[in-house]
Order: structure tokens, then sequence, then C-alpha cells
């Protein structure tokens, strides 16, 4: 049978996975953060890892290239993938927000803003009851207020040193965001014993 292929976020949610697989019992090699490979096989343990964009993780999953994987709550939300969402694994965690620089009045004739979650952010301002125009940008979100291109941003906070480092204020809170492990439907059937045997491990160390 093929390796049990999990498809991971490269960039800071990868250190954090692996350590949690790792603490689950996985041996995974010592070397395996320093690769610059996209699959790396793990013929021991009978896994297969594929790195991606941490917003492309739920598309492998769902067309079964890749039959589990590890995606931000914020990623989950934003693409909206046909995935199980199995086990809150409560690492990389952080929350999305609203925020201006803190001069903002509300009321603005055509309200614009900025951010990597476009349809996230669209939902979120009808719930408000509030109709917007959401602008794309795939980084750096806090320099839109700031260069007039948006008066609101919505995007990921941590420490909050980024919006302060930047002059920003947060207006709400929307949403907490901790990484989850995910899994294809087809895959579940087929690879159930393995993959449940993973959650089970990883829901020992969580
Ligand atoms: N500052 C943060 N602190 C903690 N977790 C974060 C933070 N920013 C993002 N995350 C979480 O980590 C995930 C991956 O973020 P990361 O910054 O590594 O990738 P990215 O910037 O979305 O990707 P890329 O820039 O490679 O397209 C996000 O989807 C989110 O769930
Ligand atoms: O509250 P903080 O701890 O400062 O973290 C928040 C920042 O982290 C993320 O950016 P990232 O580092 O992924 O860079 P990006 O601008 O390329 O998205 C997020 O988009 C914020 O800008």
């Amino acid at each position: 049978m093929r390796p049990l292929t999990i498809a991971m976020p490269k960039g800071r949610i990868f250190d954090e996975a692996v350590k949690l697989l790792r603490a689950a019992g996985y041996r995974l090699p010592e070397t395996f953060e320093e690769s610059r490979k996209l699959i790396i096989d793990v013929p021991e343990e009978h896994l297969r890892f594929v790195l991606a964009k941490p917003m492309d993780v739920p598309t492998y999953v769902e067309q079964g290239v890749a039959d589990v994987g590890v995606a931000g709550k914020d990623v989950m939300l934003e693409e909206k993938r046909d995935v199980y969402e199995m086990l809150d694994l409560k690492i990389s965690s952080c929350y999305l927000a609203v925020a201006s620089l803190p001069n903002y009045q509300k009321g603005e004739l055509h309200p614009k803003v900025a951010s990597k979650y476009p349809n996230l952010a669209i939902q979120y301002f009808k719930e408000q009851g509030e109709q917007v125009e959401v602008i794309k940008l795939n980084g750096s979100i806090e320099l839109a207020p700031i260069m007039g291109l948006a008066n609101r941003i919505v995007d990921i906070v941590s420490t909050g040193q980024t919006l302060k480092d930047n002059g920003l204020v947060e207006l709400e809170k929307i949403q907490e965001i901790t990484s989850r492990f995910i899994v294809n439907a087809s895959s579940y059937r087929l690879k159930g014993k393995e993959i449940q045997r993973m959650i089970k491990q990883l829901q020992a160390v969580v």
C-alpha cells in the first residue's frame, strides 16, 4: 500500500507540527526541518510528507493527493474545502481581528478592507450588516491603512507586535485560530486504521 501522505504547511506551523508528531511517537529524521525538498519520504514510518503553501494544504487533501494534512483554522474558513476536520492540534495559536489606524471613524462612504482572507472578511462584515469592498493582499497587510489603500484590515494577530510597530489598533476580534488535523474523506475509508492511529496518538499529546 502507498504510504500515508501528509500535506504540511511550510513556514511557522511546520516546526510545531513536526514537534507534535515526534511527541506522538513518530520517528522523523533529525535533518527533517533543514531540507529544501518538497516531498520527504519516511519509509520507516510508512509516511510521505508534502510541503505546500499553508493556504494550499486543504486543496491537496480535498483532491485526495494527500490523505491528511495540517491547516490553520483561518485557512479552513477562507478556503472552505470539503475535508474532514478531525482534531484541534492547538498549535500556532493566534486570532483574526479587524484593525485600523487609531483615528478611524466608522461610516465611510465606500468602506475598503484589505486582507489575505477575502472570503472570510466579506462574510464577517456581511454578518455585521456592513457591505465592504475587500482588497486582497498576499502579506504585509498592515501596510494598507498606512498607505491609504484601505481604512481597515482583517489579519492575524498573535503577540500584537506588528500592529503596535505600525501604529495600528485592534477594533474587533473575529475568531481564535489554531491548527487543525484534516483528512480526505475517501482516505478515511480506505486507510482508516492508519489515520485513526495517527489521530489517537496526536490526541494524546495535544
Ligand atoms: N503571527 C502568527 N503567530 C502564530 N500563528 C500564525 C501567525 N501568523 C499566521 N499564523 C498561523 O500559521 C499559518 C501559516 O502562517 P505563515 O505565516 O507560516 O504562512 P503564510 O504567511 O500564510 O504563508 P506564505 O507567506 O508562505 O504564503 C496561518 O495560516 C495561521 O494559522
Ligand atoms: O501579532 P504578531 O505576533 O506581530 O503577528 C502577526 C503578524 O504575523 C503574520 O504575518 P507574517 O509574519 O506571516 O507575515 P506576512 O505579512 O507575510 O503575512 C500576520 O499576518 C501579522 O502580520
